[in-house]
């Protein structure tokens, strides 16, 4: 059967009239449906390992807007509390964690196959994704990037410019290469495993990647995101995957060939013209309206949703935002992006 999913045709390189649309943290906070949710769940980390109400809020988005694709809800922080670090969340803050600084740390994670029984309710809200999900929306799995769940696994919370990791990376080279290791195989099991409950697309964010230069961004930015694609692919024939170098800049350029990814997710601090030339030239790109638009609003939404719809008209776009919705955007300034984009 030809494939009908909107996303997918622009995934295997198909450019439509319109492109499809779907919004990185489309399940939120800015839905007064997701709090509700949230707090039936009582926090964050019981809401994503309860596969019913993951499921329901990751449907939210998709009964309000009709968006081209639902994106699982879960976090990238899963996977390594799956290998046994601790993991909480802060109120008004943000994630915390155990630390890894030393080879102890390192030594009293789990091995890879032992995720599964952590993340099983994780593939449960994938399987019943897959029954509840209208047939023209895409389901799409994700994890984070080596690199960007280390950051958080080093230092034990978000860091500004984080120079734990960095510390780790020069001061300790071979505690540092293992933990990549550990967490490249520990992802190609977990997405492996969303793809197998039913996920059509899977995502792999590097939010960090940005802070990765030269060959730091080759070594630990492209290199576990090519071993990652290239083992998806062996194990799972024609699965699409979209790599995100959150910030890369330069290193957008070639990205896809050099990893294998079949669309590159751009943030808004790169034009859309420039990205058409430079990154739009080897495939598909995703992207990138400025998330502030989502509470500003207005002509300027609409303006610069055109310029971005006409700047990745000439081959396949999936439009996006450049980063996550924030809590603060107004659910109607979303319907106005989406409105522009399929030009109603
Ligand atoms: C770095 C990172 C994390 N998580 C994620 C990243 C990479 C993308 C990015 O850069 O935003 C990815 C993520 N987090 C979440 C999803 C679900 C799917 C989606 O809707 O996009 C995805 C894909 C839910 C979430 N993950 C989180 C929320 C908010 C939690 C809440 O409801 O209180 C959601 C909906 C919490 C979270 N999770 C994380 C942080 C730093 C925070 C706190 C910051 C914040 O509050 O926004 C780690």
């Amino acid at each position: 059967m030809a494939e009908t999913k909107k996303l997918l045709r622009t995934l295997a390189g198909e450019v439509l009239d319109t492109p499809p649309i779907w919004m990185m943290r489309q399940a939120g906070r800015y839905l007064p449906e997701y709090r509700a949710t949230r707090a039936q769940a009582g926090d964050f980390l019981s809401l994503c390992y309860n596969p019913e109400l993951a499921a329901e809020v990751t449907l939210q988005p998709i009964r309000r807007y009709g968006f081209d694709a639902a994106i699982l809800f879960a976090d990238i922080l899963l996977v390594p509390q799956a290998l046994g670090a601790d993991l909480w969340f802060e109120t008004g803050e943000g994630p915390r964690l155990s630390t890894i600084g030393a080879q102890a740390d390192f030594d009293r994670l789990k091995p890879v196959e032992a995720i599964h029984e952590t993340l099983a309710p994780i593939y449960e809200t994938v399987r019943i994704l897959t029954r509840e999900l209208p047939p023209e929306t895409a389901l799409i799995g994700f994890a984070g990037a080596p690199w960007t769940v280390a950051t958080y696994m080093i230092a034990g919370r978000g860091t500004p410019d984080q120079g734990p990791a960095h510390a780790l990376r020069e001061g300790n080279p071979e505690l540092f290469d293992a933990l990549i290791a550990r967490l490249t195989a520990a992802t190609i099991e977990y997405l492996s495993a969303q793809i197998e409950a039913g996920a059509e697309v899977v995502k792999i964010f590097d939010s960090w990647a940005g802070s990765l230069k030269g060959e730091a961004f080759t070594k630990y930015a492209l290199e576990p995101c090519r071993e990652i694609t290239q083992a998806l692919k062996a194990r799972h024939p024609g699965i699409p995957v979209i790599g995100f170098p959150r910030e890369a800049g330069e290193g957008y350029v070639g990205f896809a060939k050099a990893t294998g990814v079949d669309c590159v997710a751009l943030d808004n601090s790169v034009t859309p013209n420039w990205a058409a030339a430079y990154v739009q030239l080897d495939g598909c790109v995703q992207g990138n309206l400025a998330s502030s638009h989502m509470v500003t609003g207005g002509q300027a939404l609409v303006d610069e949703t055109r310029r971005i719809v006409d700047a990745f008209s000439e081959g396949p776009h999936i439009f996006n935002l450049g980063h996550g919705i924030t809590p603060d955007a107004d659910p109607a300034n979303v319907q106005l992006m989406i409105d522009t984009v399929r030009g109603r």
